[in-house]
This record gives structure tokens, C-alpha cells and sequence, in this order.
């Protein structure tokens, strides 16, 4: 029986090619094993009973319910870093969009006429003055994949880079420009930086970051980039401060029909990972992890449980979503041995209140999998033989 692969929205077809005849892709698949999905909103999505796991083809996942799938084992995966470059490059081309009026200047020469043209445009062209960005002060909120990129492509332009992220990871640590000032808070960056510029996931701590509040502390005439999410800017504040000029402009990728209609307000149609190569890149990784996930059990960049993977020696894997409580191990060893089943290998990872084993054997129960979901605490259970593959 083929294992099926729904996809949701362009998915690139680099990443597609990687599945193979065993799989049937598409997006009229129905009773999908797995979902490939970009922004499409899945929270009203009904999932299936043999959906097993859902990869975002990016980085945000806030598109997708991730705590009510961990509860019914759905495993969802994204893919880290894989579209950061374009990113970078859209904010690099916004910081001077903000600062350059091209886009008006571009819009008035299209209106001139006549033998004086050039004439016209000399004398009109002080309307469009802006500021170069060398010298001044860029503000980031979240230094991961695509703050760390943008920072250090500031630097190099001869920007003043300040950043902010309490929860920073090592790696992106090491590939932080030397350059870059550490900020002890986000008022920091608003106090201090011409241009601010956020790069953090949407979540309840992050929600609304940028409201009245925050920018009564920008710098009069800061600018203003938000290439992350909608739900971390208050539109209705900032239109009120775009309209009083406390900012002097916005730059967005998520916008609203006022928005893009306010003066000094620049709206992109969610642009930021529209680039060939990113979209080649997080569909393949995108596929990668779920055929490995559903061929091998292994759980490689997943934003609901731990990452397990583990290379395949025995014909047999038992793979296990269960909740993190006490004495999980000895009871499937227990239901196992009960089974005359020999454990060969078996590997144990939590993640907050979700946990997962792999349990690697060269016997097989037929009933072994119902025996151990009806153990409490257990949430899914499932046997793949590598025969199969
Ligand atoms: N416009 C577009 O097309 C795209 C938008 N995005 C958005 O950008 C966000 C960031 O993407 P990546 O850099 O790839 O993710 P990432 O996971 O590599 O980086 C996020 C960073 O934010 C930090 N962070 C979390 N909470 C924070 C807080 N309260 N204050 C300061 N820092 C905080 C984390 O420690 C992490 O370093 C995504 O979650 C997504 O919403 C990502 C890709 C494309
Ligand atoms: O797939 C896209 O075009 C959007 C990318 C994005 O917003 C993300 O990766 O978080």
C-alpha cells in the first residue's frame, strides 16, 4: 500500500522528486500518512487517525496546532535555517527601501511626459531624499537563523549592529559577527536603534512586542522592519505612529488593507522565503525528515518532540509517542518480554511533557503494538520492519 503525502500549497518540486514509487503525493490526497505544508492555517485542518506527521516547509509553525497534535502523536517538523539567505536579502533590500524613497521616485517618473523630461525629473527630485544606512544604529530582535544573517550583513555595510535574544542558542553564538553589541533588553533596542528590525517566532511571549507602548520609546523617525510575523505589531499603533511620523516607515511582509494604504507604509505579499533556491531547499529538507521519520522512526528538527535518531540494525523498530511520566521504560521492556520479544537496542528522549522510544528488535508480535498503547501514558505506537525498505 502506498504511503501518502498531502501537500498544501507550492511545494517545490526538487523536494517532491525525492519520493520515490512507494509514495502517492498530492494535494487531493486524502487519509494522508503525512502533510507537507508552507502557510496554509491548519489549526481547522481535520486530522485523520493515520496522519503521522506534518512538515512545515519553513520555519514558522505557528500555522500549524502543535500542542494538540504532540497529544494525538503527530510528530511536526520544520526546517531550520533552510530559507534564512532569502530572508536576509529581502531585509537588506528594505533597510535601503526604507531609506531610499526608490519606490515613490520610481512611481512619480512614471508619471512625467514630454520633451523636458529630464528637466522635469532634476527639479523633482528632492522630494526623494533619504538617508544612507552606514553609521547608524540597527536594532535586532531575535538572533536566530535569519538575525544572526542579517546582523552580520549589517556590519558589514557599516551599520552600528545592537541585538537582542535572552534565549540564543550556541550555534547561533559562534556565527554571530564579533561586531554585534549584546543588549540587555528589548527597551534597549528601542532607545538606541534608527532601524529595528525583529526576527522572532509568534508565541504568547512575543505577541504585540511592538505596540504603543514600545515605540513611544523608538527614537522619533526610527524605521521600522517586521519580515517575522503579523500578531508581533499592533497595526493599529503603528499606523497611528506612521501617521503622527514618530516612524518614519514600516516595511512588512504580513499587512492589512489599512496598512497598505498608509502613507509611508510599505506592504509585501509575504515574500521573504519567495526565492527558487529557498524553496528548493526547505522542501528537500522537508522531505528528508518526514521519509525518514516514516521509513526509520527518526525525529530530526521536530518543534514538538526531542530528536531521536538512531541508525537502523535490526529488522524491526518499535517506535513509541508517550507522555513524559515516570516508569515508562520498564513497562514496555515488561510488555516486550511478555511478547518473547528481544529488546537489541532501545533509545529514550523527553521533550517538556512528550517523550519517544525507539526500541529496535529482530521479533515481532503481531499484537505488540496494541499491548503497548493500551499502557497509560502511551499516545502512539508503531512498528516498522525494514524489509519493507
Ligand atoms: N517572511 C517570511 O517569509 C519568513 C518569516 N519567518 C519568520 O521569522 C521567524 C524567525 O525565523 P528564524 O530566524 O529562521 O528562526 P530561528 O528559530 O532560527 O530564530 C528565532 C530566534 O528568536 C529568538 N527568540 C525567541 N523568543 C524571543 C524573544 N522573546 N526575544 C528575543 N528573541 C527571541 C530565539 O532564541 C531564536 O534565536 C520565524 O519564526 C518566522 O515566523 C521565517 C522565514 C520566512
Ligand atoms: O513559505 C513561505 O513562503 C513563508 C515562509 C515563512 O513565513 C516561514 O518560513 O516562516
Amino acid at each position: 500500500m502506498a504511503i501518502k503525502i498531502k501537500t498544501m500549497n507550492k511545494i517545490s518540486n526538487k523536494g517532491l522528486a525525492l519520493f520515490d514509487e512507494r509514495y502517492e503525493v498530492g494535494d487531493e490526497i486524502t487519509d494522508e500518512d503525512a502533510i507537507l505544508v508552507r502557510s496554509a492555517k491548519l489549526h481547522d485542518y481535520p486530522m485523520g487517525e493515520n496522519l503521522k506527521a506534518i512538515a512545515r516547509a519553513g520555519a514558522g509553525t505557528n500555522n500549524i496546532p502543535v500542542k494538540e497534535c504532540a497529544d494525538r502523536g503527530i510528530v511536526v517538523f520544520n526546517t531550520p535555517g533552510a530559507n534564512a539567505n532569502a530572508v536576509k536579502e529581502l531585509v537588506l533590500c528594505s533597510l535601503f527601501l526604507s531609506s531610499r524613497r526608490v519606490l515613490e521616485g520610481i512611481e512619480w517618473t512614471k508619471t512625467i511626459t514630454g520633451d523636458d523630461f529630464g528637466k522635469q525629473v532634476e527639479a523633482g527630485k528632492k522630494q526623494f531624499v533619504g538617508p544612507e544606512i552606514e553609521g547608524k544604529t540597527l536594532g535586532i530582535i531575535g538572533l536566530g537563523a535569519i538575525g544572526v544573517a542579517v546582523a552580520n550583513a549589517a556590519v558589514k555595510l557599516g551599520m552600528n549592529v545592537i541585538g537582542y535574544d535572552p534565549y540564543i542558542s550556541v550555534n547561533a553564538a559562534w556565527k554571530l559577527s564579533k561586531w554585534v553589541k549584546k543588549a540587555a533588553s528589548q527597551d534597549e533596542i528601542f532607545q538606541e536603534a534608527d532601524y529595528i528590525t525583529i526576527h522572532v517566532p509568534a508565541n504568547d511571549e512575543t505577541k504585540n512586542m511592538i505596540n504603543a507602548k514600545a515605540i513611544n520609546e523608538m527614537k522619533p523617525g526610527v524605521h521600522v522592519l517586521n519580515f517575522a510575523r503579523d500578531a508581533l505589531v499592533n497595526t493599529d499603533d503603528m499606523i497611528d505612529a506612521l501617521k503622527k511620523g514618530k516612524v518614519a516607515r514600516y516595511i512588512t511582509d504580513f499587512g492589512t488593507e489599512a496598512l497598505a494604504h498608509t502613507d509611508n507604509a510599505i506592504v509585501m505579499p509575504h515574500l521573504g522565503a519567495s526565492t527558487p533556491e529557498s524553496e528548493e531547499n526547505c522542501a528537500t529538507m522537508a522531505v528528508e525528515e518526514v521519509m525518514d521519520f516514516l521509513e526509520n522512526g527518526n525525529i530530526r528538527n521536530s518543534v514538538n518532540f526531542p530528536t531521536v535518531v538512531e541508525p537502523r540494525t535490526t529488522t524491526y523498530r518499535l517506535c513509541i509517542i508517550h507522555k513524559n511520566i515516570p516508569n515508562m521504560l520498564a513497562k514496555f521492556a515488561g510488555t516486550i518480554a511478555k511478547k518473547d520479544m528481544n529488546i537489541e537496542n532501545m533509545v529514550n528522549k523527553a521533550r517538556g511533557d512528550y517523550a519517544y522510544t525507539i526500541i529496535d528488535t529482530n521479533d515481532l508480535s503481531e499484537d505488540i503494538t496494541k499491548a503497548i498503547e493500551k499502557q497509560e501514558g502511551v499516545i502512539k505506537a508503531r512498528i516498522i520492519a525494514k524489509a519493507l525498505f
